[in-house]
């Protein structure tokens, strides 16, 4: 049995200039608050909080429709270094977010920390557009786009993001979940032939069969890292409304935890983003709580949590 999901490197990155709906930088320490680290634990998972990221102020200029580049290409680049100091100590990482603009320094610090890596994005979107294809602006969109090598010659010189290197080839992505592709997204998903199984192929198949092929997908040509970047709004807003951008007819939290699951039996999970969590837009407490309950159950999935139940290694009766 691998000692992967055994010991968890927790990151908070309370960052939010990726989009533009405030609230969603308390993301991290609304999850925790949840008691994700005690959670943890109680499974028998070690656990390091590495603390919330401090970003440097940076200006938030435009360049031209981009919002915020500096400050997003900054954030990202501490968030890439502080991903590989987690990796290089030994954990399975946690990157709490804060929004999915922070792929891109999680995936590139997983990637300096271990080399060639597989993703599973779980999400409503596919954040591929380049810098030239958005039409929002806004980096949360994009993350993709810098990270695969086959679009590296799409993506426009930035400031503050020279640094970024693109570390992930298309066959080693495989998309869940999506159900809001922009035109630009789904050519280019097209072009490069990127695994999809969208909201119609769990339908479909259902999510065991998804995840079965899923793997085998990813492991035909030899097992590496898995980097699991999950953004909530791929669940139904019903369960997980407090979110930036929600999409009707999402994941079921059962479907959403079972993902989880798998990957963690593989022995092959790496990394984890949980991101988009924003407390901020719950129309009540409720609402806020079942979002955040429900990231924090998809994040026990992750570290071998099983709902048929769980007793540590070494239990042993009561004797009388
Ligand atoms: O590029 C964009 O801004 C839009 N493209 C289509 C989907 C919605 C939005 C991106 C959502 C980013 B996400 O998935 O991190 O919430
Ligand atoms: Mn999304
Ligand atoms: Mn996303």
């Amino acid at each position: 049995v691998s000692s992967r999901g055994r010991s968890a490197g927790i990151i908070g990155a309370a960052f939010w200039r990726g989009q533009s709906r405030l609230g969603v930088h308390e993301g991290p320490d609304r999850i925790r608050s949840s008691g994700l680290l005690e959670r943890l634990k109680q499974q028998g998972c070690a656990v390091k909080d590495y603390g919330n990221l401090v970003f440097d102020d940076v200006d938030e200029s435009s360049v031209g429709l981009l919002k915020s580049v500096a400050a997003v290409g900054g954030a990202n680049r501490r968030l890439s270094e502080a991903m590989k100091a987690v990796k290089m100590d030994g954990h399975t990482a946690v990157m709490l977010g804060g929004d999915h603009s922070l792929a891109i320094g999680s995936i590139h610090g997983h990637s300096a920390a271990v080399g060639e890596l597989s993703v599973v994005w779980v999400d409503a979107h596919a954040d591929i557009n380049t810098p030239l294809t958005t039409y929002t602006g806004n980096f949360h969109g994009q993350p993709m786009s810098f990270l695969l090598h086959e679009l590296h010659s799409k993506v426009p010189v930035l400031p503050n993001f020279s640094w970024v290197k693109p570390c992930l080839s298309a066959k080693d992505l495989v998309y869940i979940g999506l159900r809001d592709v922009d035109p630009a997204e789904h050519y280019i998903l097209k072009m490069l032939g990127v695994k999809v199984f969208s909201i119609s192929e769990v339908d479909r198949l259902g999510v065991a069969r998804v995840m079965e092929e899923t793997c085998d997908y990813l492991t035909t040509r030899g097992k590496k890292p898995v980097h699991l970047s999950y953004d909530i709004d791929a669940i139904d807003p019903s369960v997980t409304p407090a979110t930036g951008t929600p999409v009707v007819g999402g994941l079921t939290y059962r479907e959403g935890v079972y993902i989880t699951e798998h990957l963690s039996q593989t022995g092959l999970l790496s990394a984890v983003d949980l991101v988009e969590v924003n407390p901020q837009l719950g129309k009540t407490e409720a609402d806020v709580q079942s979002t955040v309950n429900t990231a924090v159950d998809l994040l026990l999935g992750c570290f071998r949590r099983l709902r048929e139940g769980n007793h540590p290694t070494d239990y042993t009766l009561p004797e009388p």
